[in-house]
């Protein structure tokens, strides 16, 4: 197993059970898998994530979200805003992403995660444990983000109450080749949950209808 920061503890040695990933996907009927949601502050990632929940758990299907401001309400409590630390954040919540996928879970991580060179270490960690990541960009417009300003983050960020916000003067860097892309100012919610359903079904993650 490998990890994407340099490890400081030696003489460590990864332990093997004999319970396989194939059993555990056995016992809950489908696959485990991180769908990745990404993109600005109000595009409608956790939207998204919480109605997908609800389709799939109609479904049957084992889901769990993982949301950038829960998870900063708890393990990534000690975390700000700057570069380094949303890096660390997004280095974390890949790690815990992957060990639910590993599990058999549907993940569903809500993160901005900005940085183009983080999401790709996020995938590469689930690429080499031969785990499914599905990298979704959930993109909308700035100013259409702006004016949902569903916390009235924004108005607090133009008036300068809250330095380094994404979009107004931290970056977001666009995905380039998601697997999938919604526009979320021109499609309607179903039609976003029904196209990552069937995503799931025709990569056999979970059972067809
Ligand atoms: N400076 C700044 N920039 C961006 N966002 C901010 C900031 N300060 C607080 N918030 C709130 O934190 C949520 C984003 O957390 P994330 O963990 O997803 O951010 S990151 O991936 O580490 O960039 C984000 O949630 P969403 O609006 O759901 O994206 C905001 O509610
Ligand atoms: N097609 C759509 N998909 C997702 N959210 C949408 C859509 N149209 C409007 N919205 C609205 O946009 C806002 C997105 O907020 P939120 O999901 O909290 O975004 P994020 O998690 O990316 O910060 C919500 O108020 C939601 O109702």
């Amino acid at each position: 197993m490998t990890t994407t920061v340099e490890r400081k503890a030696t003489n460590v040695h990864w332990h093997k059970g004999d319970v396989t990933r194939e059993k555990r996907a056995e016992i809950l009927g489908h696959k485990g898998v991180t769908l990745w949601f990404t993109g600005l502050s109000g595009s409608g990632k956790s939207t998204v994530a919480v109605a997908l929940e609800r389709a799939l758990t109609a479904r049957g299907v084992l889901s769990y979200r993982l949301d950038g401001d829960n998870i900063r309400l708890g393990i990534n409590a000690n975390l700000g805003f700057s570069a380094a630390d949303r890096q660390e954040n997004i280095r974390r919540v890949g790690e815990i992403s992957r060990l639910f996928a590993d599990t058999g879970i549907v993940v569903l991580s809500s993160f901005i995660s900005p940085y183009r060179e983080d999401r790709e270490k996020v995938r590469k960690m689930h690429e080499v444990g031969g785990l499914p990541f599905i990298e979704v960009f959930v993109d909308c417009p700035l100013d259409e983000a702006e004016s949902r300003d569903p916390k009235g983050l924004y108005k607090k960020a133009r008036a300068g109450e809250i330095k380094g916000f994404t979009g107004i003067d931290d970056p977001y860097e666009v995905p380039t080749s998601p697997e999938l892309h919604l526009h979320t100012a021109e499609m309607t919610l179903e039609q976003e949950v029904a196209l990552i359903f069937s995503t799931l079904q025709e990569r056999g993650i979970i059972p067809k209808d």
